[in-house]
């Protein structure tokens, strides 16, 4: 059975001078939460956005086997999600974005439709409901889905994000970029707790996760898989502590 993700010699170029990384390889598995560390500015963020398919970047990257434009890129990223750290950097409101990922997302997948036909739903119809349910999980009111991402507070536009990314269900894989940088440690855990279960549950889509955390202790409660980047390429270490 093919990875879920394949990265093959992974780099990244500026404009002008080195490459940010270079020679990037790994797989992403069913069940993996593959936890990636770093120093401050070694290209983090950068590898997320590449395997999105929002930045430029040389090498290949395959999911489930094909490459990912094969899918055709807006249906490909919809399939392997990108969550941003700063979504307050996001033109409008939560719920225009919601619209425009969700438009990607019309081919819902078999557990979606099982999950929907159980709770007697359409499944053809997108319910914006899941999304702020998670998000009330997490201590979202409801209106803060109709505010500007720039009138929001970090920690508000980070649980909306990720409400987004669970509630949608249409992600395979989420690329999490550091996404609880800006939660108080009662809120960090509960959405860990989430992102984890959803995982573990055979009915969600959701099948594996890069997390990017400078937190060796989040590192530690969530990961299964431990990863460093370096200027020279990727390390893989047996346990958080290694890295
Ligand atoms: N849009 C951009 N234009 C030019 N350089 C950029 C851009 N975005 C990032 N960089 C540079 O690319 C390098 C990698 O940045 P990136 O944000 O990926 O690092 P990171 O490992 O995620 O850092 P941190 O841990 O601080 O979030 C940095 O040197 C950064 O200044």
């Amino acid at each position: 059975m093919s990875a879920l993700l394949e990265l093959r010699s992974i780099s990244c170029p500026r404009p002008e001078g080195a490459p940010i990384f270079h020679d990037i390889s790994f797989s992403l598995n069913e069940g993996d939460i593959l936890i990636l560390r770093g120093r401050s500015g070694v290209g983090k963020s950068t590898l997320l956005k590449c395997i999105a398919h929002l930045n430029v970047y040389r090498g290949e990257i395959f999911y489930r086997g094909k490459a990912a434009k094969s899918y055709g890129i807006p249906a490909y990223r919809t399939h392997v999600l990108y969550v941003p750290q700063r979504p307050s950097l996001l033109p409008g409101t939560p719920r225009d974005f919601l619209a425009s990922v969700a438009k990607f997302g019309s081919r819902r997948s078999k557990s979606k439709d099982q999950r929907a036909a159980k709770k007697g739903e359409n499944s053809s119809d997108f319910d914006i409901s899941e999304c702020v349910d998670v998000g009330k999980s997490w201590g979202v009111e409801e209106e803060l889905w109709d505010r500007n991402w720039a009138n929001l507070s970090g920690g508000e536009a980070q649980r909306v994000v990720l409400a987004i990314a669970v509630g949608l269900d249409a992600a395979e894989v989420l690329l999490l970029d550091e996404p609880t940088s800006a939660l108080d440690p009662v809120s960090s855990k509960s959405v860990e707790e989430r992102l984890t279960s959803e995982l573990r549950d055979p009915h969600s889509t959701l099948k594996g996760i890069i997390w990017i955390t400078h937190s060796e202790e989040q590192g530690a409660r969530v990961g299964t898989r431990f990863t460093e980047i370096t200027p020279e390429g990727v390390r893989e270490n047996r346990a958080a502590t290694e890295v």
